[in-house]
């Protein structure tokens, strides 16, 4: 059979075996399936917590963008619950009298992770030890010093201050000293479609992924997908959903399946809208470095002025859509988020979504974590996060330069001829509001050479298929 790129696979959803010859497969809602005692051969399903024919479909065309059997695959209600079954199904049980379970993660995670990690922590089920996971060498050390560590859990790049880990690297590392190990991946911020860490060389034991953010894209649902390297793996965590109910429920599974027939348009779209936003802003906004200020970056991994731009490019093929910034104030910082002038960017958590959404993640996705913990980890208070969605990009630039200007951190002068930077030590830009209508070609030739994804050479790590 032909190679088809993952672009295609998620579009199609094959001929169900539909009575009807239906194009979109249909919406199970029963909970129940009849049972034929008269039949000797086992029947797919008997009860929608343990399968659902819907949510086999959804399985199906997962399986299809990780290159695994739809059986390796597990939808669920959510990424957290996604997180909470792998760890119940393949690490809080293996303690002894003498060992407790031990995870290592990373010290910039998205704050539901750190929350969940932190009350295994408290109740004693697991011990979790927290590590810059972009530097392999520190990682390295701590793994060193545990006597047993159970799980690693790795997350690139990381929300929200768009770290790189060298996951590679850290595969190579503990496969080869402890192959035991479970490695878990969270796949959110770059999805199947820019990685698989599965098909790394070793692989990952376990990704999973929030559906909730780019492969539903539309924020009507919530929920979350775990695919296993091996069907070994996936019948123990099958377990810990069957028993519980963690399923995804017929009506979002078909949502889910629907969204995802557009993954390929609306990633391309949003990462575009973000590698031009990014490069607008640190060139032309001020949102970098300088001599006398270092407290103002621009943070995207598809930036070729990012140290770990190769790094990044190495094993995934699209900078992803999120991205921060610093501006150096807290206070100017919450008055962009609460600038009424924003008409497009929507203030919201969560990111992936066709909308644009704004946000100060101190204040909203990372405030379950300690503000102590957060000063500890230099966790900077005044970043804005951007998740970039699919609108125009003259439009976005507009609306968020016109909310800039009301928080007092960018001055239009002589008559939008410059860009004043009033944070950055007054550090004066040259450039125009020209810039707001630049060729996107210019940009587009970054992207394209960088990132996008030709269909001869796609995909997986570099390895052509
Ligand atoms: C990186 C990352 N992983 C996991 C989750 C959890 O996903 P959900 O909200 O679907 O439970 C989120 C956000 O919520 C996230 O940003
Ligand atoms: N109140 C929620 C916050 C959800 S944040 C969602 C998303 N992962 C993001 O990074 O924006 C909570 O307590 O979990």
């Amino acid at each position: 059979m032909a190679f088809k790129t993952l672009d295609t696979v998620v579009v199609n959803t094959g001929s169900q075996n539909d009575q009807h010859s239906a194009s979109v497969p249909p919406v199970y809602l029963s909970t129940t399936f009849k049972v034929d005692l008269s039949n000797e051969t086992a029947q797919d399903y008997d009860y929608s917590r343990s399968g659902n024919p819907t949510r086999s479909v959804l399985q199906n065309q997962i399986g299809k963008l990780y290159r695994v059997p739809q059986e390796n695959v597990l939808a669920v209600s959510s990424g957290m619950t996604a997180l909470d079954i792998i760890l119940r199904g393949l690490v809080l049980f293996n303690g002894t009298d003498n060992h407790t379970p031990t995870i290592i993660a990373g010290d910039d995670l998205y704050g539901g992770t750190q929350r969940l990690l932190n009350f295994f922590k408290q109740q004693s089920h697991a011990v979790s030890v927290h590590v810059d996971t972009s530097d392999f060498e520190k990682f390295k050390t701590v793994f060193q010093s545990l006597d047993k560590v159970d799980c690693v859990l790795l997350e690139s790049p990381t929300n929200p201050l768009c770290k790189v880990v060298d996951i590679p690297r850290i595969l190579r590392f503990v496969k080869c000293i402890s192959p035991e190990t479970t490695v878990v991946v969270d796949n959110t911020m770059m999805s199947g479609l820019n990685c698989n860490p599965l098909q790394l060389d070793p692989g990952c034991d376990v990704v999973y992924e929030s559906a909730t953010k780019y492969l539903n894209g539309h924020h009507d649902l919530m929920g979350g997908v775990i695919i296993s390297k091996t069907a070994e793996i996936a019948a123990k965590l099958y377990f810990v959903v069957n028993s519980t109910g963690a399923g995804l429920s017929p009506m979002d599974s078909w949502l889910l399946v629907r969204g995802l027939k557009t993954l390929g348009v609306r990633l391309y779209q949003q990462q575009r809208n973000a590698m031009i936003l990014a490069h607008w802003l640190e060139d032309s906004c001020g949102f970098k470095p300088t001599e006398t200020n270092k407290t103002t970056k621009t943070r995207f991994v598809g930036l070729r002025s990012n140290p770990d731009f190769k790094l990044h490019q190495s094993f995934n093929s699209g900078p992803g859509a999120v991205l921060s910034f610093e501006t150096g104030s807290f206070e100017h910082s919450k008055r962009l988020v609460s600038s009424k002038k924003l008409s497009i960017w929507a203030v919201t958590v969560s990111f992936g979504c066709v909308n644009s959404l704004l946000s100060m993640p101190c204040k909203m996705s990372h405030a379950s974590i300690d503000p102590e913990l957060r000063k500890e980890r230099d966790f900077p208070e005044d970043l804005i996060r951007l998740c970039c969605g699919i609108e125009n990009i003259v439009d976005l630039k507009k609306d968020l330069l016109a909310a800039m200007v009301d928080a007092d951190i960018i001055e239009i002068r002589e008559n939008g001829k410059y860009l004043f930077n009033k944070l950055n030590n007054n550090l004066a830009v040259n450039t125009t509001t020209d810039e707001l209508h630049k060729p996107l070609s210019v940009y587009e030739e970054f992207y394209n050479q960088d990132f996008i994804r030709k269909d001869s050479e796609l995909n997986v790590m570099g390895s052509k298929l």
